[in-house]
Parts: structure tokens; C-alpha cells; sequence
């Protein structure tokens, strides 16, 4: 076969990554395809900057026909980041005849269904392995490896940035601040970090897994968010004195036909697999009714891993191209949406709440639970500084996410209860 021309979109973290392991593993990439492969041009914003590899200077390039439009260039790696902009770009490569891999899950979230359809429409390969937990092969994982089976279940630390953050915060007693700026030049972050930290990134990779794993179109708007900006140091305190361990965690559950996709801080066993997962790793656990449980584990993002997942997509085009069956693996969900309300999702969760210390409001609060069918598994209630105020927190048993919201209105509703200052889910202990 001929020798196989690339152009690469970005040289960033993973632009440099992916130019790193093309030249190094060379031997190994031929031995697998039965070809030479080399990078023929490289767009970048600043063709002037210094960059992290060597690289000719003819090679750089800001003016993207130089490869969108090029005749030479076989495939168009994507690793540049951004939407809209981005999305033309592979437009115009796909209605160009070129395969495409990318590492974007901001685009892929966004338009992935449309992007596959019009790839397969032109006999296109677009794979994106990278989108999701950078270099752990879990969308192979899915795709592939549990293609027989039907998924009920997946459970993961999908960002590593936040991660990181977590987990320097709860073992090494460092201000977020400061983490996040380590992770920013670890080169872990996106460029814009509050879609790490606000919890869209994870959520992002979330709606792929999601659309992949249950065969349904899951769209970044039904997936529930919320970020790591708002956990506080007594927060990660008392979940360490429970015997949790605080984590973003994506979450994803079918029951039937219906599902529900969720981001959000939650509270893991310490004994929970997950739980040890630590700094950018990540992990998913997923669950099939044939295989039981399966976990997936690695480096979640970071410039070799995740250029790993990118060359390696690369590879499998062109295995496709010699077999001359571009275009043919994307295969379109099989179901309709159809999304759990909020009687239909269950979960144990944490209460901190701030309460007048005075006779029978444990027991108003006892009751308030029972009323709505909920009982405590943990509770705690200490004295507090403020005058005349105590703290109790509390796990709760599995409960319906719907009597949870009601609970939380009405204890805001009590005069006794000066604040409920958090909650959170507990997952991993009895539910799967
Ligand atoms: N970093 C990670 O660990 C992971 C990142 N990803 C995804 O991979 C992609 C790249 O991330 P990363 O490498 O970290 O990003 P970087 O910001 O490090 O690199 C982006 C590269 O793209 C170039 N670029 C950006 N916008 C344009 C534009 N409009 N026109 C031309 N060139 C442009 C930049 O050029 P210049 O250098 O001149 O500024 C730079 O070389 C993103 O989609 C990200 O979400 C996925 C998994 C993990
Ligand atoms: N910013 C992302 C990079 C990989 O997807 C993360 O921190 O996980
Ligand atoms: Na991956």
C-alpha cells in the first residue's frame, strides 16, 4: 500500500504527543499497517511559537486548506480543540474524502450524529477514542468488546483535572487554587478550565458514553451537571470521617427502556475501586446484564496518553483503508430517548445542614424524613461555635431523587434549619 500522508489539526499537549509517538513507534506502526505513514502538514494558530517537538518548519502551516483541501493528506487528525470552527473544518475534510480521528468531545457531544452520518455517507472513517477518558480504550471497549452485551450501568471519574484537584485537596491538604494552576501547566486542563471544574467536560464525555453504551441519541442537555467549585474543606472533612472519599463522578443508569446521565461530586466507599483512583487517572466501571461488572482504568488525560488513543484510531483506518472499508464502523443508536423523571432515580445522599440547637429538632427532622419514606443509614450532630447552632449531617438509605428534592425544600422551609449548606449523592455502596 502506498505510504499514508497526515495532517494534524493542532500542536498542543496532544499534537505533540501524537507527532512524538508517529516518529518513535514508527517500526511497530508500520509492521501493523503494511505502510509508511508521515505527517505532512501541521496547522497551528502561531507558526512562530516555539513548540514542545521538533518539527520542520515547512511542515507548520496556519492557513487550514493547506490540508483540508490538500490531495495528498489521507487522513486529518483533529487536535485542536474548539466547536464551531472546528466542526467546518471537518466538514470540509469528510466531503473531501478524508478520514478523520479527533480527540474533541466539546464537538463530538455537540454534533458527533451528524459528523458519523456524513462521514459514513462518504465512506469515511471518524473515530474519536480519545473524546472520552483520553488514553483508556473505553469506547472500544464498548463498541467492541461488549458489542453482545446490554449495558445497565456506568459509573466513572471521567475528568483528570478535577481529579487531580480532589485529590491533592483530601490527601495532601493543598488550596484548589493552586492545584488547578498545577494541572493547567501539567497540561491536564482545557484551554478554558471552568469546563473541567464546572463539571461540562466530564459531562461532555458522559453523553458519548451514554449514546454508545445505551444505543441512544443522549445529548449534552440531558445530562445533569454539577462541578467541584462548591465542595468545601468541611465537606471533604466529614466525608473522610464517614469513611467516603469524595470524587466527580458521571453516572449513567437504565432501567427498561429509560435512563438517566448525571455528573456530580459524590461519595464513594473508601473501599470502593473507585475510589482509589487518583491524580489525572480515571476509571469506568461499567456493567452489562451478561458480563457483570467491568472496569476500565488509566491515564484520563496528558499529552502521551492521550496521543496513544489518537494513533491508534489512526492505525485502525488504515487497517480500513487496506481492507477498503472505510465508512462501515459507526453504527447508528438503535433506541429512542426516553428519560428517567426524577421518581425513577435512586440514590443514598449526604445532608450538612446548620440547625438551631434547641429540644425535638432532631426529631422534626426525623420525622420529616419518615414522612417521605426515607431512612437514615449515618448522623451525626455536633456543637458548633455560632451561638445556640449545631451541625448535623446525615447519609440517608436509597431514597428517589424526587423525595430528596422534597425533603431539602422543606428543611429550607424550617425556621429551625438556618442552612442546608450541602449535598451530595452517595454512590457505590447498595445500588447499582
Ligand atoms: N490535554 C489533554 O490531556 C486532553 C485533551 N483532549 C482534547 O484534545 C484537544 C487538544 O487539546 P490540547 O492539546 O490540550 O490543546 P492545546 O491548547 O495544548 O493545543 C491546541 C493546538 O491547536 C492549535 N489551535 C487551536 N485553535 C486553533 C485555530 N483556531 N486555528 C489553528 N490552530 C489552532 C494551537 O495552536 P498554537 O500552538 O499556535 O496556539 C495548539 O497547537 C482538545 O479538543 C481537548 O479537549 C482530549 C483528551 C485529553
Ligand atoms: N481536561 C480534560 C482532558 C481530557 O479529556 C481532563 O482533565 O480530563
Ligand atoms: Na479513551
Amino acid at each position: 500500500m502506498k505510504a499514508i500522508s497526515i495532517g494534524l489539526l493542532g500542536l498542543g499537549t496532544v499534537g505533540s504527543g501524537v507527532v512524538q509517538i508517529i516518529e518513535s513507534h514508527q517500526d511497530k506502526l508500520m509492521h501493523q499497517v503494511g505502510c509508511s505513514i508521515s505527517i505532512k502538514k501541521i496547522l497551528v494558530k502561531d507558526t512562530t511559537k516555539e513548540r514542545l517537538v521538533a518539527v520542520e518548519k515547512g511542515m507548520l502551516t496556519d492557513n487550514p486548506e493547506d490540508i483540508l483541501s490538500n490531495p495528498e493528506i489521507d487522513v486529518v487528525i483533529e487536535v485542536m480543540g474548539g466547536i464551531e470552527e472546528t466542526r467546518g473544518y471537518l466538514i470540509e475534510a469528510i466531503k473531501n474524502k478524508k478520514h478523520i480521528v479527533t480527540a474533541n468531545k466539546d464537538l463530538m457531544a455537540l454534533h458527533g450524529p451528524e459528523l458519523l452520518e456524513l462521514a459514513t455517507d462518504n465512506e469515511c472513517d471518524l473515530f474519536y477514542e480519545a473524546s472520552v477518558a483520553g488514553g483508556i480504550p473505553i469506547l472500544r471497549g464498548l463498541v467492541d468488546g461488549l458489542s453482545s452485551d446490554r449495558i445497565t450501568k456506568m459509573m466513572g471519574i471521567v475528568n483528570g483535572t478535577t481529579n487531580f484537584i480532589l485529590t491533592k485537596m483530601s490527601k495532601e491538604g493543598r488550596a484548589y487554587d493552586n492545584v488547578l494552576k498545577e494541572a493547567q501547566e501539567l497540561g491536564f486542563a482545557e484551554a478554558d478550565p471552568t469546563a473541567d471544574v464546572g463539571g461540562l467536560d466530564a459531562a461532555r464525555k458522559m453523553a458519548i458514553l451514554s449514546t454508545l453504551g445505551f444505543s441512544m441519541n443522549i445529548g449534552l442537555n440531558d445530562v445533569e451537571v454539577q462541578g467541584i467549585t462548591e465542595i468545601s474543606e468541611e465537606d471533604l472533612r466529614y466525608s473522610k470521617k464517614l469513611g467516603y472519599t469524595m470524587k466527580l463522578i458521571g453516572v449513567a443508569s437504565r432501567a427498561g427502556d429509560r435512563v438517566d446521565v448525571s455528573v456530580q461530586p459524590a461519595l464513594l466507599p473508601e473501599a470502593h475501586p473507585l475510589a482509589s483512583v487518583n491524580n489525572e487517572y480515571n476509571a469506568v466501571y461499567v456493567y452489562g446484564e451478561a458480563v457483570g461488572e467491568t472496569m476500565f482504568y488509566g491515564p484520563g488525560a496528558g499529552s502521551l496518553p492521550t496521543a496513544t488513543a489518537v494513533v491508534s484510531d489512526m492505525v485502525t483506518v488504515i487497517k480500513n483503508m487496506r481492507l477498503g472499508v472505510n465508512g462501515r464502523s459507526a453504527v447508528a443508536p438503535q433506541y429512542p430517548k426516553q428519560l428517567k423523571d426524577a421518581t425513577e432515580i435512586f440514590a443514598k445522599f449526604f445532608i450538612r445542614l446548620h440547625v438551631q440547637d434547641e429540644v425535638g429538632v432532631l426529631a422534626k427532622i426525623t420525622n420529616l424524613f419518615a414522612e417521605h419514606g426515607v431512612g437514615f443509614d449515618k448522623i451525626l450532630q455536633l456543637p458548633l461555635d455560632e451561638k445556640e447552632s449545631s451541625e448535623i449531617v446525615l447519609v440517608t438509605h436509597t431514597a428517589t431523587k424526587a423525595a430528596f428534592e422534597q425533603i431539602i425544600q422543606k428543611l429550607n422551609d424550617y425556621n429551625m434549619v438556618r442552612e442546608v449548606k450541602s449535598t451530595y449523592r452517595v454512590e457505590g455502596e447498595d445500588i447499582k
